[in-house]
């Protein structure tokens, strides 16, 4: 009797203003405007909106680090087309694209880690703000400097910074718009680690992540964004829920049976 083999072909756009990899499990984008400092113009937004579409439907990727190629990782919206907005409904329409690429990327399944050098301004620092984890270069520098331009951040950073890092230290990057060192970000909470290089340390930190349980990623980061925003004793309940599907999968059995029997867990993502 025929076979009928149902393979799963995964379509790969072509990029004109990114580079999309992946090797072992991990996915690698890379903005690719360097002599505009990766400045995110519309169709370098429309271009990671595609490329988060592929990430969500491409059961190879088990996380993904966001970079910038050249000088920095992002140096904010495009202001030559912030310049040509014509009216206040145009611009809102502009937030709300940048806010909806960036909720695409917020709601991956998998871990996502910015590794931030040089300039991650503006819409450049929204874009390391909607990943989970942000690594930086010693050097880099972070910021929202929107206010100096008569503009406020439109990309989500008048939210996502506060649920970060609280309100009266991102209202003081918001109301001054200074470029705050990398070593001062660590401090803050705004980043995670530093390093010298920091696709390398975002890489070290995405090997770190890869070791556990694939389902109970994807699980740990849906009970925490979930949370978000609701009273604790709804968001309890959906920490229980969660914990009941991780208890449930192949790879639980797996875990706790390598521990007792004192071997490293091989788990398979079941
Ligand atoms: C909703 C979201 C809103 C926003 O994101 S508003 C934008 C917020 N971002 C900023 O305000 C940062 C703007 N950029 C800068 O302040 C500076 O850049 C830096 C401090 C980051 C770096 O300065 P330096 O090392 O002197 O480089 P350079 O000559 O200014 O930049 C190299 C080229 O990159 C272009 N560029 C830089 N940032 C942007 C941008 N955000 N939009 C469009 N182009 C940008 C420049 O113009 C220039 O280009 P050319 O060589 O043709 O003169």
């Amino acid at each position: 009797m025929e076979e009928h083999k149902h393979e799963f072909v995964l379509e790969i756009p072509e990029f004109a203003h990114l580079a999309y990899e992946v090797e072992e499990g991990l996915a690698l984008v890379t903005l690719k405007r360097p002599e505009a400092l990766n400045a995110l113009s519309q169709d370098l937004l429309q271009e990671l909106a595609e490329v988060a579409e592929v990430i969500a439907q491409d059961p190879e990727v088990r996380a993904v680090i966001f970079a910038g190629e050249g000088k920095a990782f992002a140096a904010g919206a495009d202001l030559k087309e912030i310049a040509a907005l014509k009216d206040p409904f145009a611009a809102r329409e502009y937030a709300l694209l940048g806010q909806q690429v960036f909720a695409e990327i917020a709601a991956l399944p998998v871990p996502t880690i910015a590794a931030i050098h040089g300039y991650a301004l503006g819409g450049g620092l929204e874009l390391a703000l909607a990943c989970d984890l942000r690594v930086a270069a010693k050097g880099a520098k972070l910021g929202l400097p929107e206010v100096g331009l008569g503009l406020i951040p439109g990309f989500g950073g008048t939210q996502r910074l506060p649920r970060l890092i609280g309100r009266g230290r991102a209202l003081d990057l918001i109301l001054t718009g200074r470029h705050v060192p990398a070593e001062e970000a660590l401090a803050l909470g705004l980043v995670n680690r530093l390093g010298e290089d920091a696709l390398e340390e975002a890489k070290k930190l995405a090997r770190q992540i890869l070791k556990n349980a694939p389902v109970a990623l994807a699980l740990a980061k849906e009970s925490v964004v979930r949370g978000e925003g609701l009273d604790l004793a709804e968001a309890l309940e959906i920490e229980a829920d969660l914990f009941g599907y991780a208890a449930a999968t192949e790879d639980m059995r797996e875990g706790v049976r390598a521990f007792l029997e004192k071997r490293p867990p091989g788990f398979r993502g079941e």
